[in-house]
């Protein structure tokens, strides 16, 4: 379990953690949510004991980092996964953090088998993709066998596979019981990974929630509706006081009408009363996107360029970076297009 209570980083004048608390569970993926320069990396060094505190406290497992008597058993962090020497090799560089620690040699072994780079163990670690400098990272991380895991942004610059990968590995280690922390800027990934939020904005604690609460309380629902009588349907609707918009067939499919602020519960109560025929009915739940929007305001340090758009991103604010598929509101590589927590938001 990591606690943070009234976490604050000052650098100069620049306050990049204000006064955060939170607390993350065991047992579950928990993401760090925030755009950059939210204050992420900043409240993940103070929790590895690499920063100070300006003010406030954080404990892992009831400690603070400088207490453990052995860190790395409790805590492991992939923070920079090229923090490696380019020319030992992945065997050589987890032999040297394990005899450093007091962990035995064959631990090493276990976590290139678990990470799946046992076949490149003699290579150069200087030579490794990306997506395979995060596996030797998240072996490192592991070589404790630690309670609690805190990964920032590991999902940068990886191909969808290693998305994939990254995404299924953390559900895994919480699956076994360990605290899971991650932090990124993908709304989206997080929404297809973390189960609980923490959701910060210039270095200010936004929401702590489930995933599914953080949607379901800042989107609003509202109901796609469709039958043979459409303007029958329009009139009783309207006659009821329900905001009603008309939907042109399309890719989403034929043309419907959309009940907002709104349940399907309410809709088909007032439909069935007056006896009319639907061949639709269903529930349209607000995306991740358009609930950070709701709850972040000028929070963030840069916005989308309209609800109903995910993917459009105003120009960055100066210092931000503006790659494609960087932006708060990418779609995740390798996303399933299943998840029901990032459906339902591009027909409004
Ligand atoms: N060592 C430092 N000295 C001065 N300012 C810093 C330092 N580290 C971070 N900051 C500032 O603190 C704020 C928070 O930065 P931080 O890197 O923690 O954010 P982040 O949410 O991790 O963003 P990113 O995803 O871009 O890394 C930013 O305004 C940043 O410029």
């Amino acid at each position: 379990m990591i606690e943070a209570q009234g976490l604050t980083k000052r650098y100069g004048r620049t306050v990049a953690v204000n006064d955060l608390s939170f607390t993350v569970q065991p047992g579950r993926v928990t993401g760090f949510l925030g755009p950059n320069g939210a204050g992420k990396s900043t409240t993940m060094r103070m929790i590895l004991g690499l920063d100070s505190p300006s003010a406030g406290t954080v404990r892992i497992n009831g400690q603070r980092y400088a207490e453990l008597r052995h860190p790395l058993r409790q805590v492991g962090a992939l923070l920079d996964a090229k923090w490696v020497h380019p020319n030992r090799s992945a065997r050589s560089h987890l032999r040297w953090i394990a005899a450093s620690n007091r962990i035995p040699p064959r631990r090493v072994d276990e976590v290139l088998e678990i990470v799946g780079l046992t076949g490149v163990a003699g290579k150069r670690a200087g030579g490794f993709s990306l997506g395979m400098s995060q596996r030797l990272g998240i072996a490192t991380a592991l070589l404790g066998d630690p309670t609690v895991l805190l990964f920032d942004e590991p999902v940068n610059g990886l191909d969808p596979e290693g998305i994939l990968w990254i995404r299924q590995f953390m559900q895994r280690l919480a699956g076994e019981g360990r605290t899971v922390f991650v932090s990124s800027h993908l709304l989206s990934e997080m929404a297809l990974t973390a189960q609980d939020l923490v959701v910060i904005g210039r270095g200010r604690l936004i929401a702590q929630t489930s995933t599914r609460e953080f949607i379901d309380n800042a989107s609003e629902s509202s109901v796609r509706v469709r039958g043979p009588e459409m303007q029958r349907l329009h009139g009783v609707l309207t006659s009821q006081g329900l905001a009603v918009r008309d939907l042109p067939a399309g890719d989403d499919g034929p043309a419907a009408l959309l009940v907002t602020n709104s349940t399907t519960e309410q809709v088909g109560e007032l439909v069935g009363r007056v006896g009319l025929v639907l061949h639709e009915l269903s529930a349209q739940r607000g995306s991740l996107e358009q609930a950070f929007i709701q709850l972040t305001g000028g929070d963030v340090e840069y916005q989308s360029g309209g609800l109903g758009t995910p993917g459009a991103v105003r120009p960055p604010a100066q210092g931000a970076p503006a790659q494609p598929g960087e932006g708060p509101f990418a779609a995740p590589a390798g996303a399933g297009q299943t998840d029901p927590a990032t459906q339902g938001g591009t027909t409004r």
